[in-house]
């Protein structure tokens, strides 16, 4: 029952990777969290430059090893070029999402690029599947063509999607990557990889320690919660208002995003923060009864 958070990267107001403000960040949440996923979503993996990557690992890695190092690009160089820089550190794992934009890739291409990468990691090496930001949804069948697979995190909002993956390889390691299916992912998978952990690592800590004491009913209330505070924070832009939420529920500022990933207005953030506010009293209630 794994929760991995796929860290936010802050930026500077003038768009620099704010280092100091991540390694604070990362030592806040490694009190409630198992794994730090770099270079994610959540973390603007894509919009990230490649020697921007290498500063997200080496400023998380300043405060734990327990990281699996995200490296996908649609330039393999610079993906092969991160799986090397890697070798320099002890870690869970390394990382990639599957080439996007370019569509109707043959099946061999994207296995191809998987297996160039894992061959030359020397960590364990994760597939990052996110279909619907990829356009490429890699089967059970596929991932198992991948050589020396350890398991994969799944963005879906089927879980018998992620499911199929541990039937046609029962040791493969297995997340699923929705927020709104955490307690699901807990319960029947080997855990999450949760964007709202950024902000409520301590609600996903208090629900997997109800689910421990069979108290599935207050776990479930706990993920109910989390469920209305993403149908608040999606009506602002998620990735943004991720960052104003760390602000509301840890009490602690994280920065900005990068546009075009924009930041909210002030107007915004007031209005995220009163909506958000009951809901964190009523998660506090909950977790603390
Ligand atoms: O930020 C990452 O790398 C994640 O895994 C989470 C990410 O997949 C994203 O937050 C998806 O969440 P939803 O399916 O939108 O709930």
């Amino acid at each position: 029952m794994q929760i991995v958070v796929p860290v936010l990267t802050p930026f500077t107001k003038d768009g620099k990777v704010d280092k100091e403000t991540l390694k604070e960040h990362v030592r806040n949440l490694i009190k409630y969290v198992d794994v730090v996923f770099v270079n994610g979503t959540t973390g603007l993996g894509p919009a990230l430059s490649k020697e921007e990557k290498k500063e997200t690992l080496s400023a998380v890695y300043d405060v734990t090893d327990k990281v699996i190092f995200q490296v996908g690009s649609l330039n393999l160089n610079d993906a092969v070029e991160l799986v090397n820089f890697s070798k320099d550190f002890h870690l869970v794992g390394v990382a990639s999402y599957s080439p996007y934009y370019f569509q109707r890739l043959p099946e061999k291409w994207i296995l191809n690029y998987f297996n160039e990468l894992s061959r030359k990691a020397e960590h364990d090496f994760y597939l990052y599947n996110y279909p619907s930001a990829t356009g490429y949804d890699i089967s059970a069948k596929l991932v198992n063509k991948i050589e020396g697979i350890k398991g994969l995190k799944d963005t879906n909002q089927d879980l018998a999607h992620s499911l199929e993956y541990k039937i046609a390889n029962p040791h493969l390691i297995v997340y699923n990557g929705s927020d709104s299916l955490v307690y699901y992912s807990l319960l029947s998978l080997d855990g999450t990889v949760a964007s709202v952990a950024n902000h409520s690592p301590h609600l996903l800590s208090a629900m997997r320690r109800f689910i421990k004491e069979g108290k599935k009913e207050k776990a479930l209330q706990v993920q109910l919660i989390i469920n209305s505070m993403l149908d608040v924070m999606r009506r602002y832009g998620q990735l943004s208002s991720t960052y104003s939420m760390v602000e509301v529920m840890m009490g602690y500022k994280v920065g900005y995003p990068r546009p075009p990933i924009y930041p909210l207005s002030e107007e915004e953030i007031h209005q995220l923060k009163s909506e958000v506010e009951p809901l964190k009293r009523k998660a506090e209630e909950l977790i603390s009864g």
